[in-house]
């Protein structure tokens, strides 16, 4: 059973016989927000999850226009969903006072695939303006054959290690307080480094898509949170390029910057009040969009513990995170 204080689609509630039989074979482990948590496919996943997993891998086609947002959580998904949804439908919704991110949270005006897949085996992405966007916290590996095969791109955003925790631990934190509140950080450190936390191991989802971008740039773009958050301007070009909808010379880029930024979309009312369809409160997903604020919650040996971490995974892989 999974705690009631996240989403549903996180639950055990009628799950079909296959998957029973399935998650009865998998590796499990007491998770810390949820009771428990299965080995699948290399990745660690919710009941549920698993259940969203096997129902996009089976049903989901890709197109070859449709553009698919990859992260681990608390990497800067809300933000490269805002960036994108911004980028691709710029001609049918200039920056205006009418803009669709000025009223709607961007978790809702991008579909989440193994989450909406959970929800519905049958979902249906067909009525979306072309090019599609979605979203996925899948590793490589998993996502669903169409999504390799076709030519749709993909666009991987990462983040330093030390502060997706962080992120994710105040996230915890708010979203299930009773359950967490005898719950030791360096318990949850240590989980989060094994790689036994919900999409982990982050380091492996990471290089996969690392190579990936290396083995064929034009299929995935790897895009860093500190870099997007440094040269903000340079990198929305480079994605924009990537998807298809470059700049022209006369176009100004600074206009979908400042829309999509930290300080702009977490002062909207829509963003600071209400919940979100999945029942998580919309101003969870903007705490402070900072680069190293892991210094606040993280004593220094327990940065070293996931620097280290992060040392012996990535070694020999050109891959580093500049702060
Ligand atoms: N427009 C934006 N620009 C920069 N960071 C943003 C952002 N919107 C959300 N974030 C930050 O991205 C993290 C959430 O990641 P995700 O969207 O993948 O769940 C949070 O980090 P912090 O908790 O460090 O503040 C959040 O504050
Ligand atoms: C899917 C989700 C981001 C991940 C959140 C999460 C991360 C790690 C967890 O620890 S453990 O229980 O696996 O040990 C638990 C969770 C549960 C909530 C997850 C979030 C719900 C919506 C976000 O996109």
């Amino acid at each position: 059973m999974t705690s009631s204080s996240v989403p549903i689609y996180l639950g055990d509630e009628d799950l079909t016989q296959e998957t029973r039989d399935l998650l009865s074979s998998l590796p499990s482990e007491k998770g810390w927000l949820v009771s428990q948590i299965y080995q699948f496919e290399g990745s660690w996943h919710t009941q549920g999850l698993v259940q969203g997993i096997l129902n996009c891998q089976k049903n989901f086609k890709a197109k070859d226009s449709d553009i698919i947002l990859a992260t681990t959580p608390k990497s800067g998904t809300t933000w490269l969903k805002a960036l994108l949804f911004a980028l691709i439908h710029r001609d049918k919704f200039p920056v205006s006072s009418k803009h669709p991110l000025l009223a709607t949270n961007p978790h809702p005006l991008v579909p989440y695939l193994e989450a909406d897949y959970r929800v519905s085996p049958d979902v249906d992405f067909s009525e979306l303006p072309s090019p599609r966007l979605m979203q996925t916290h899948l590793q490589h590996h998993s996502l669903p054959v169409s999504i390799k095969s076709s030519s749709c791109k993909i666009v991987y955003c990462c983040r330093d290690p030390k502060d997706v925790f962080v992120s994710l631990w105040h996230f915890g934190r708010k979203l299930s307080p009773e359950e967490t509140a005898e719950y030791p950080i360096e318990k949850v450190v240590e989980a989060f480094c094994q790689g036994k936390f919900i999409g982990g191991p982050f380091w492996d989802h990471v290089l996969e898509y690392w190579y990936e971008s290396r083995k064929n740039p034009n299929k995935v773009l790897f895009v860093t949170y500190e870099k997007l958050k440094k040269q903000t301007e340079v990198e929305v070009k480079r994605i924009a390029d990537f998807i298809g909808c470059g700049f022209t010379a006369e176009e100004e880029v600074s206009e979908i910057v400042k829309l999509c930024s930290f300080e702009s979309l977490s002062k909207l009312e829509v963003n600071r009040q209400g919940k979100l369809p999945n029942g998580i409160e919309s101003n969870s997903y903007f705490r402070k969009g900072e680069i190293g604020g892991w210094r606040d919650t993280l004593s220094e040996s327990l940065a070293e513990v996931i620097d280290r971490t992060t040392e012996e995974k990535f070694r020999g892989s050109g891959l580093k995170f500049s702060c």
